[in-house]
């Protein structure tokens, strides 16, 4: 759902989003965890989508894959253009927006089963390899509180979309700062695959998320990171947690690196709406297929970002 008067309001307001300390959820203490995971069926519910603290992933390792991303944006076109290609089964891919509306430069590589990464620049692989692990980790653990935020045993989303063998990417995007772009837009809206987005940037601003019809500025302290429920988990709850819908604007005073991990079910699982939550008079909502089918039949937007979610409704 792309709105038809985007490109001339892109206000958003200052609204508080939901926070989850992550330290709470992964404590022994089961009052903290119980509190943790009511404010995880809160943010979920209510919003589809949270900023997590007192996380897990070091400030070194934040920092030091931001800095090889910068890096990697900074290198010779030509080294680039390598991975400029319109199969969306390559995985590794390179591209850039419409320049006439939008400002955005972008890498997406798969990292898990298998781990995929540029050569250069020299230590992005290590990095990335090593942020993948420590974010990947946190995110098992918010779908194991979101499993109990359903009323569910703690591995149920894990078992249910076989995350021992789960399809991870990223995207990394590389916006300029406002006064070095014509245009407002570094994204048009949309909501994206895969079960959640876990996404850290250099600088806080442009990112977008709707919630009762309005867009809320997503304002993170710096070592925050931002999780949006995305398709797989509204398919999944037959539409009890929906799937955030967001947006980026090319508003900061410098330019902004963002790197969302998309976790994602295994490619062979097929995604329908669980028996948890259909009933007669809640028949199941989405079409089924597997999660590869998802991701083709996505146009390609695997790469793109927009979503076939509005497709496969029944
Ligand atoms: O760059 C951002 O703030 C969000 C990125 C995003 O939505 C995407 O890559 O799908
Ligand atoms: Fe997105």
């Amino acid at each position: 759902m792309v709105e038809t008067n985007e490109k001339d309001s892109f206000s958003g307001e200052d609204e508080t989003i939901p926070l989850i300390d992550y330290s709470m959820l992964v404590s022994a203490d089961p009052f903290l965890q119980s509190q943790a995971v009511e404010d995880l069926a809160r943010a979920c519910l209510h919003f589809g989508f949270f900023s997590v603290t007192n996380h897990t992933v070091p400030d070194t390792v934040i920092k030091g894959v931001i800095d090889r991303l910068f890096e990697f944006f900074d290198l010779p076109e030509d080294e680039k253009l390598k991975y400029d290609t319109k199969d969306p089964r390559d995985l590794i891919r390179w591209g850039k927006g419409n320049l006439n509306q939008v400002s955005r430069e972008f890498i997406k590589v798969a990292v898990r089963p298998t781990f995929h990464c540029p050569p250069n620049p020299p230590g992005l692989s290590e990095s990335l390899r090593e942020y993948s692990t420590k974010v990947r980790e946190m995110g098992i653990e918010l779908l194991g509180g979101i499993s109990r935020a359903l009323g569910l045993e703690q591995h149920y989303i894990e078992r249910k979309m076989k995350l021992e063998s789960g399809y991870d990417f990223f995207t990394a995007n590389d916006y300029p700062s406002r006064k070095n772009s014509e245009n407002r837009i570094g994204q048009f809206a949309h909501t994206d695959p895969s079960l959640l987005i876990l996404i850290i940037q250099n600088v806080s601003g442009g990112l977008q998320v709707q919630h009762n019809g309005k867009w809320l500025n997503v304002n993170l302290k710096p070592n925050w990171i931002f999780v949006n429920v995305a398709d797989h988990l509204e398919i999944l709850t037959n539409g009890k947690y929906k799937s955030a819908l967001h947006r980026v604007v090319v508003n900061n005073e410098v330019r902004r690196v963002t790197l969302p991990l998309f976790l994602g079910p295994s490619l062979d699982t097929v995604v329908t709406p669980a028996p948890e939550f259909t009933d007669d008079g809640h028949p199941p909502a989405y079409l089924g297929m597997t999660y590869k089918q998802y991701l083709e039949y996505n146009q390609f937007h695997v790469i793109n970002g927009k979503s076939c979610l509005n497709q496969i409704r029944l």
